[in-house]
């Protein structure tokens, strides 16, 4: 079990991988002492529940859902934008739960998901180079010199802007925002307004009837009424990070307090590195992108690294594959996994492996090709009876026009119309609800084929 939090120095002897390069050292040092004063964002209690709920995921007991922008910003912190995000995943949390029976577990990409590791350091326009954008936790979209310069005061904006949406994600799911019923009233209208298939509206009144019952059977109010919602994003920036690491008075042990749930992107995964160093040495629930290059070695390694102790709910394995190829290059990777006797949540992450630029020079993602890889990861995980634990999904709860296809067949032409993203494409609302009732369906199958029987299967908690 880690004890203490490696220094800095230590950390960057290390040489971490997608760093900003800050101009001022007296700058970035101010900063990141003023980060150190400020309370925790969230408490390690909170991220042990996190753990727990993990651990039923791995055990193939409840389904992660974890969603949210590709890059959060400081200028989408608002009412209008946190209220939508939260709607779309807990309408689809709501399909998801009803249609399979299985529990969902609900994590945002949220509250500190500002820092974006590049494919390359520089971006060119027009015969014009300047430094890519990084996330507003490193410089600014705009591309001017200004704008695009890395400044460690950013990290302050970080903490307070991941503040304010915690505390607005906090009084929505105690306060009412997230009930049953209001949620249940959203996909209602989902399917009425739009032209989806038959059997989702039916499975749209099955609910309410469903609903009816529980009712008619006296479940608390305080049931309908509230849910929990994890925090979770890349622990990127090593600055940030470090100073929001802190030793929990409970325990005596180190967690990260800028999320419940930290993960390692698949470029900064390096087993020496930097970033793999610092989560190993906090206790919060961590997650592991891979992608296609991955080796069956390297998966063995990085979750014996972080993961020493075998914890249940400790690692949740975000693989992003590709559609065309994670039907041969996943069934290798959980294998090795396995092999090592660790049960670890299974989730896919169908967005990484699948961006495209149009000739219009669009980042984006076409919906069949998302859900095409969602499919090949259920098919391997029958295959090898391995339980497919959740799906990882880049959205927002506004009706952006930045991934193709779905419900209202987008084409590349309507990209124009609405492509706000600061990073990668998004689903938007309605193809993030449209997603949720494929998956749904998927997941009931497969249960059936399985012969689980969810009365028995599955315990009833707090969800
Ligand atoms: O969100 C993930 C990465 O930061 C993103 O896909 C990198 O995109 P790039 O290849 O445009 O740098
Ligand atoms: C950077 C990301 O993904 P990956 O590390 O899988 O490329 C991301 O999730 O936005
Ligand atoms: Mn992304």
């Amino acid at each position: 079990m880690p004890t203490t939090i490696p220094t800095l120095t230590d950390l960057h002897a290390r040489g971490a991988a997608q760093q900003p390069t800050y101009p001022d050292a007296a700058a970035l040092e101010a900063a990141v002492a003023e980060l150190r004063q400020r309370p925790p964002l969230v408490f390690a209690g909170e991220a042990d529940e996190l753990k727990a709920r993990i651990a039923d995921v791995a055990a193939g007991r409840a389904f992660l859902l974890q969603a949210g922008d590709c890059a959060e910003t400081f200028g989408n912190v608002t009412a209008t934008n946190i209220r939508n995000s939260l709607r779309v995943q807990l309408s689809m949390a709501v399909v998801l739960q009803y249609a399979s029976q299985v529990p969902v577990v609900k994590v945002g990409r949220i509250a500190g998901q500002y820092a974006k590791p590049r494919s390359n350091d520089l971006e060119t326009r027009d015969g014009v180079t300047l430094p890519s954008y990084r996330g507003d936790a490193v410089n600014g979209l705009d591309f001017t010199p200004e704008a695009r310069v890395h400044d460690p005061r950013r990290l302050l904006d970080v903490y307070n802007s991941s503040a304010a949406t915690l505390n607005l994600v906090r009084a929505f799911v105690n306060g009412g925002f997230a009930d049953l019923r209001t949620v249940h009233s959203w996909n209602a209208d989902f399917v009425r307004s739009s032209n989806v298939e038959e059997k989702y509206t039916r499975l749209s009144e099955e609910i309410e009837r469903a609903m009816a019952f529980m009712i008619a059977c006296g479940v608390s109010d305080d049931a309908l009424r509230t849910v929990h919602f994890w925090a979770s994003h890349e622990a990127l920036l090593m600055e940030y990070e470090h100073a929001l690491a802190r030793i929990d008075s409970r325990t005596g042990t180190p967690y990260g307090t800028s999320g419940h749930l930290l993960w390692v992107g698949e470029r900064t995964r390096q087993l020496d590195g930097a970033h793999v160093e610092l989560l190993a040495s906090l206790r919060n629930p961590l997650g592991i992108k891979m992608g296609p290059s991955t080796t069956p070695a390297d998966a063995r390694a990085l979750v014996e690294r972080l993961d020493p102790d075998a914890e249940p709910g400790r690692l949740t394995v975000i693989t992003r594959m590709g559609a065309g190829t994670v039907r041969d290059a996943l069934p290798p990777l959980i294998e090795a996994v396995e092999a090592t006797g660790r049960k670890v949540a299974w989730v896919c992450d169908p967005m990484h492996g699948n961006t495209y630029a149009t000739e219009r020079g669009y980042k984006t993602r076409s919906f069949p090709v998302i859900w095409d890889e969602v499919d090949g990861f259920f098919d391997v995980h029958a295959e090898l009876g391995t339980w497919p634990g959740g799906v990882h999904i880049e959205l927002t709860g506004n009706d952006v026009t930045e991934c193709v296809g779905g419900v209202h067949e987008l084409d590349e032409a309507d990209l124009a119309t609405r492509y706000e993203t600061a990073c990668d494409p998004r689903l938007n609302r309605d193809q993030g609800i449209e997603l949720a009732f494929y998956l749904a369906e998927r997941l009931r199958e497969d249960i059936a084929r399985r012969g689980i029987n969810p009365v028995q299967a599955f315990e009833p908690r707090e969800l």
